[in-house]
């Protein structure tokens, strides 16, 4: 029986409710993946991400590859038993954070040849290396090696490079050898509605598990990323998830959930959070302001959190400008809870065939007063 099913359990509009099945347990969609770069969601413990919802971790192969090295990974039981996360793994499959963290030395039809950011040893990466180190780190859900082209490119470097991690996507699937994971294709052609149609329609040439929007959420403007998304889930099957990476604004997620998006992944909640920022439904609040120093109130009445349950904005205030570590950890914990509750109300809501109402409601509350 096929390790990943996918059932649509209810829909309102274009949102839609999903059952994702996995080797790690079933997983209920429109949901928020923490992202663990290093194996480690930062400054936060397994058992506390249970206890707020999460359900999904993203861990990096090219953090991963560098630093301890996917052989260690795999003699340590991957990543499942190495970092005590014993639901859902999705890992990235490099390629971005080659453009984005790495000295990229170059780029060919091969692959990929760059500059280690930590010791800068020269690295290859190509889409069989690539898979196999997804492999070896055992995670559920693995992505095929992409470009994810910088923003803005030309057209011409549009498609062509469109059409190389279509290749590349072939030879990912190729190079593919265990059936308990679950490779999605990423489509991309930047915010060009035609190249991202053609990317889209080829990826879909390859029966996947589960298809990802690349490309966008890298500095282009939200005018210019909603109209690729809503065309992209125009064109995606209705039968299998969509993945919009990179994507982790509240508001962003309701919008994106609004136009057919089940998965999500942002380092936004817990790198704001580490920043001093909480997430709360009129925007974020920035606890260095002095004006907390004295706030008796929780980071956000009705959250549910052990932050919010225990703390006032007074003491995390203090903790953040004293630099304890525990007021970043309280932030992340908060801030990742904040998008669990909303992808949760938001589940609900298309239960109720509500989902206009849910996201009139949230803007109101975002756009509609100053804080
Ligand atoms: C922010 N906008 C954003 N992030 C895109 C990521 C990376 C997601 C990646 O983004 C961080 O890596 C840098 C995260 O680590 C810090 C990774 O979590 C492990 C996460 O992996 C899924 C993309 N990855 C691929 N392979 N292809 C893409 O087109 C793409 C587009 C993105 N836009």
């Amino acid at each position: 029986m096929d390790p990943f099913r996918f059932t649509i359990q209810a829909r309102s509009g274009r949102a839609r409710v999903g059952l994702l099945t996995t080797p790690h347990g079933r997983v209920e969609t429109p949901l928020f993946m923490p992202v663990g770069t290093q194996g480690s969601v930062k400054g936060l413990l397994p058992k506390d991400l249970k206890a707020i919802g999460s359900q999904v971790l993203l861990a990096n192969t090219y953090h991963l590859l560098l630093r301890p090295g996917p052989e260690r990974v795999q003699a340590l039981g991957g990543l499942h038993r190495f970092a005590g996360w014993d639901g859902p793994w999705l890992t990235d499959s490099g390629g971005f954070q080659v453009m984005s963290l790495g000295h990229l030395r170059r780029i060919d039809e091969e692959g990929v040849v760059f500059q280690s950011h930590l010791d800068g040893s020269l690295i290859r990466l190509t889409p069989e290396r690539s898979i196999a180190i997804q492999e070896a780190l055992g995670a559920d859900f693995i992505m095929a090696f992409d470009e994810c082209p910088p923003y803005p490119s030309s057209p011409e470097y549009l498609k062509a490079s469109l059409e190389r991690t279509l290749r590349w996507l072939e030879r990912s699937l190729k190079a593919k050898t265990r059936p308990d994971q679950a490779l999605f294709g990423i489509a991309q052609g930047g915010t060009d509605a035609g190249l991202r149609a053609l990317s889209t329609r080829e990826t879909l040439r390859f029966d996947l598990p589960g298809y990802a929007i690349g490309g966008l959420a890298v500095g282009e403007t939200k005018e210019e990323m909603f109209p690729m998304v809503a065309l992209s889930t125009e064109i995606l099957p209705e039968a299998k998830p969509r993945y919009l990476m990179g994507v982790g604004h509240p508001e962003d997620l309701v919008a994106a959930m609004g136009l057919g998006v089940d998965l999500f992944d942002s380092v936004y909640p817990t790198r704001t959070g580490r920043f001093g920022s909480a997430l709360v439904p009129e925007g974020r609040i920035n606890l260095k302001n002095a004006q907390y120093l004295e706030d008796k109130r929780p980071l956000e009445e009705g959250c549910d959190c052990y932050a919010c349950q225990t703390f006032s904005r007074a003491y995390i205030a203090h903790l953040v400008r004293a630099e304890e570590m525990l007021g970043g950890i309280l932030l992340s914990l908060h801030n990742l809870r904040f998008l669990h509750r909303l992808t949760e109300r938001a589940r609900e809501a298309i239960r109720q065939g509500s989902y206009g109402a849910f996201a009139r409601e949230f803007a109101e509350r975002r756009f509609g007063k100053e804080i």
